[in-house]
């Protein structure tokens, strides 16, 4: 990713959050990603660590319409993606969506209540509402609206070591080309 798309997803993002009411702590601990495929509108992702702990984390994201966090799955992490501000699509997969599924449907707890659905099924969450996502769940999402807040409450995260995704292809963390000075190091280059 070039350091001045970087920049402008951190002044994108950082409006959106405070006009919505998000506010960010000092020091926020930004997390900006191309996952490696080099078209950030497009498969991308911007967040910010709120909490880190051994026994929970919180994060804050933001994404524009139709731009796609990948199918990946957690070994370890459960979490909560939560719409805090517009529409946010999720959708699941009982096995890497590449590969043939193991099972046709699977349960996925849609604010805090289970309900069973196909293999491939899409939810879609106004703000305020959640989905509960286990390890071993694929996922992908993506705004349905212009812009969206993203929440994130799980247990321990470790981006390093529990992202598994479908497209071989991808990287977690993007390599930078520096066309311009930074306004803030990201967690990847603390
Ligand atoms: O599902 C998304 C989240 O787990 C993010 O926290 C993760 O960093 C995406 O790779």
């Amino acid at each position: 990713m070039k350091r001045s798309e970087i920049n402008q997803a951190i002044i994108t993002a950082a409006n959106f959050f405070r006009q919505n009411g998000w506010f960010l702590p000092p020091n926020p601990k930004w997390d900006i990603t191309d996952f490696g495929l080099g078209s950030f509108l497009t498969t991308g992702l911007v967040l910010v660590n709120l909490a880190e702990e051994a026994e929970y984390c919180e994060k804050l994201m933001y994404a524009v319409k139709n731009q796609v966090t990948p199918a990946h799955m957690h070994k370890k992490k459960k979490e909560d993606i939560i719409s805090r501000a517009g529409n946010l699509i999720v959708q699941f997969w009982t096995g890497d969506p590449a590969k043939a599924q193991t099972s046709n449907s699977l349960t996925i707890k849609v604010n805090g209540e289970a309900r069973l659905i196909k293999s491939g099924e899409k939810i879609s969450l106004k703000p305020g509402e959640r989905v509960t996502i286990e390890p071993g769940v694929w996922h992908e999402f993506y705004p349905g609206s212009d812009e969206c807040v993203i929440g994130e409450v799980s247990t321990a995260n470790d981006d390093l070591n529990d992202n598994f995704f479908s497209n071989e292809a991808i990287g977690r963390f993007s390599e930078i080309e520096e066309d311009e000075a930074l306004i803030i190091k990201l967690v990847s280059e603390r």
